[in-house]
């Protein structure tokens, strides 16, 4: 279905075309506009609905899923150590908050979109487990005559250390998965664990189901953002919260240069030295300057139906979480 032009996705289209005027990267269909055609206008228009960004490159709408489907095959078995090399360990952080943001709590049901290697699903367990315990001890600060038998009996009886929270980890890439199930095993996650293959635009969920959902860094590869949002929305219960962790746009002239040089410069080159894979860090460093900016990511964020949509910039706005309800 056509996006209305009132909606954030349109606006969004329309300045990523505006942009392109002077990008020669970009094939400009308003180059060839004034002396077009009514029909050939038409023609044109049919075309631009039909295609998308992958980076830099434009292809069809068709073509991109398998052109993602194929970078994140291809990193998988690296993607882990090549995040802490480029990003010196900060995504550690960004991910950190991430959770701390959320603050889930004993019970929680939450989805986990583009979860690939699992490091939000292992945080959230490790965050709820921490929340349980403390809980706990709490409850016993609280019970002054227990005696230490009781006390012990009470942490060994102690079923389910999460309290019943589940995470969902759901990814379209077998590879991304397969590196995360190894993960959690070699971490000790046992527990609050589902793996689910399964495409963003077309969750393989019932509705009302989650307490949260999150993606990060995962939205940016996904065709039809507006189509993510909209199930991102359905799958949530009243009251749900969905949260983004995404690349964003730097506000800062001096630090965006910089940041430009480090992307452009420097990420290929550690892609192709570490990874073998040029290609692959390429298509990162593009896609995100092909992201929409904070505002816009807002915009369609509440077209999708959510409120009261806020965002925080992190590391001057590299990064940026948003966040938003299901009222
Ligand atoms: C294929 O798709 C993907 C593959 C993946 O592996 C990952 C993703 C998704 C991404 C994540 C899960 C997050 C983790 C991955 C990254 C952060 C990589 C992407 C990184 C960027 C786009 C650049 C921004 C990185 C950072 C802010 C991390 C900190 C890095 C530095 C401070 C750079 C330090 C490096 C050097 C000093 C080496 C020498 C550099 C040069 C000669 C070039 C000039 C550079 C500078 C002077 C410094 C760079 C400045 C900045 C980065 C901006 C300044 C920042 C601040 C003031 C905070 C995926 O989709
Ligand atoms: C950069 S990784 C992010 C992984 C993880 N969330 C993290 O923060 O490290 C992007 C992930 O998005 C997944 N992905 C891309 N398109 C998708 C889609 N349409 N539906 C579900 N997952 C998708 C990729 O397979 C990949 O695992």
């Amino acid at each position: 279905m056509a996006a209305p032009r009132s909606c954030g996705l349109w606006r969004y289209c329309c300045r990523g075309w505006s942009r392109a005027a002077g990008d020669c990267r970009l094939p400009g269909f308003h180059r060839s506009w004034p002396g077009a055609t009514p029909s050939a206008r038409l023609l044109s228009q049919e075309k631009r609905a039909a295609e998308t960004h992958f980076g830099f490159e434009t292809v069809s709408e068709e073509e991109k899923g398998g052109k993602v489907y194929q970078v994140f095959e291809s990193v998988a078995r690296k993607y882990d150590v090549m995040n802490d090399m480029m990003s010196l360990g900060i995504h550690r952080a960004w991910k950190d908050l991430l959770i701390r943001k959320m603050h889930p709590l004993p019970g929680t049901q939450l989805l986990d979109v583009a979860g690939g290697t699992g490091d939000i699903a292992f945080r959230f367990l490790s965050y709820v487990q921490a929340q349980h315990q403390r809980k706990q001890r709490r409850q016993l600060r609280t019970q002054q005559n227990l005696s230490w038998e009781e006390i012990a009996k009470k942490y060994q009886n102690e079923e389910d250390p999460l309290g019943g929270s589940l995470v969902t980890v759901c990814d379209i890439n077998r590879e991304m998965l397969k590196v995360g199930k190894q993960k959690a095993l070699d971490q000790g996650h046992t527990a609050g664990l589902a793996w689910v293959l399964g495409d963003a635009e077309e969750l393989p969920f019932d509705d009302n189901q989650f307490d949260v959902y999150t993606i990060a860094f995962g939205i940016r590869n996904v065709t039809h953002i507006d189509r993510a949002l909209q199930e991102a929305h359905r799958v949530l219960k009243p009251g749900g919260r969905f949260l983004c962790l995404e690349f964003s746009q730097v506000n800062d002239p001096l630090i965006s240069r910089l940041y430009d040089l480090y992307s452009f410069q420097v990420i290929p080159v550690i892609g192709e030295v570490i990874a073998g894979d040029w290609k692959s860090y390429q298509y990162l460093v593009e896609s995100i300057r092909k992201f929409p900016n904070q505002e816009e990511f807002k915009e369609m964020i509440e077209d999708a139906g959510f409120q009261k949509v806020t965002f925080e910039n992190l590391t001057t706005g590299i990064v940026a979480i948003h966040s938003g309800f299901k009222l």
